[in-house]
């Protein structure tokens, strides 16, 4: 509800990383690291406290699934464990609204760093057609992960719990539309993704593991979480 303590800051910082992923990545400040068909990963160096916190955005477009159902399936609980394969348990600990959740994911082990939890509220939210940030998209749709404090979190002095903000923006286009009186078919989807994150690891952690973690990780996840949505949606009705 819009009355809950947390709402303003869940408010600001998701317009705010909504203008921060509809940025370019020209300029020269982004890197791009990785590059798959579509797909194309950028980062930027960036250390706090002699830590990497390299914020991470990535472009990708998929046909056949709608931004609805990319973004649904980054933000349900539900069905977290079929696409996220670093994560080894996952609690939803408050549900502060029906779009907005507390996660508490307990994150596999990366040897030889100390293992990582993350503890953050998570919002989904269509952006109104009337907002210049749709363009001329046909709708607009975006989660957004934000680090947090939460009373019934349990703390574990072995486990080190990373900062993050995350944002998933997907827009969806009719490319090509559909035929003059035509209801849209899946062929007429075509759904632009841009994920961006920075995550400081917490504890101690070796620059060079974090790097290769994230450049070895970073393509997979993106490329096997989009694929997943398409695949499972493919005999579904559209959900736009
Ligand atoms: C590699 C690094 C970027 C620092 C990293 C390290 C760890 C903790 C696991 C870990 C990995 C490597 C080294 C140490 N611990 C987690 C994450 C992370 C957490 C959450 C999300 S999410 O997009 O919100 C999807 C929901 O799960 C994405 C990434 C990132």
């Amino acid at each position: 509800a819009t009355t809950h303590p947390l709402w303003p800051q869940i408010d600001k910082l998701t317009m705010e990383q909504l203008g921060y992923a509809q940025q370019g990545v020209e300029g020269g400040v982004w890197q791009l690291f990785a590059e798959e068909g579509e797909m194309k990963m950028y980062r930027r160096e960036l250390e706090e406290g002699g830590l990497v916190v390299d914020p991470l955005k990535a472009v990708h477009q998929v046909r056949g699934a709608t931004a609805h159902e990319m973004v649904h399936h980054f933000w349900s609980p539900d069905v977290r464990f079929e696409w996220d394969t670093s994560i080894e348990q996952m609690t939803v600990l408050d549900r502060i609204s029906e779009d907005t959740l507390i996660f508490l994911q307990l994150h596999k082990r990366v040897w030889p760093t100390a293992q990582r939890d993350a503890l953050f509220w998570s919002h989904i939210r269509k952006i109104p057609p009337s907002d210049p940030a749709n363009g001329d998209a046909y709708d607009t749709w975006i989660v957004c992960n934000q680090s947090t404090d939460h009373p019934d979190a349990p703390k574990d002095e072995k486990v080190v719990r990373v900062d993050l903000t995350v944002c998933f923006v997907c827009q969806t286009f009719l490319d090509p539309p559909p035929a003059e009186g035509e209801a849209p078919t899946r062929d007429n989807l075509l759904t632009k993704i841009t994920y961006c994150s920075v995550v400081n690891p917490g504890g101690w952690a070796p620059a060079s593991v974090l790097r290769a973690v994230y450049k070895r990780e970073y393509p997979k996840f993106l490329k096997r979480f989009t694929q997943y949505v398409v695949d499972k949606c493919a005999a579904q009705p559209i959900n736009f």
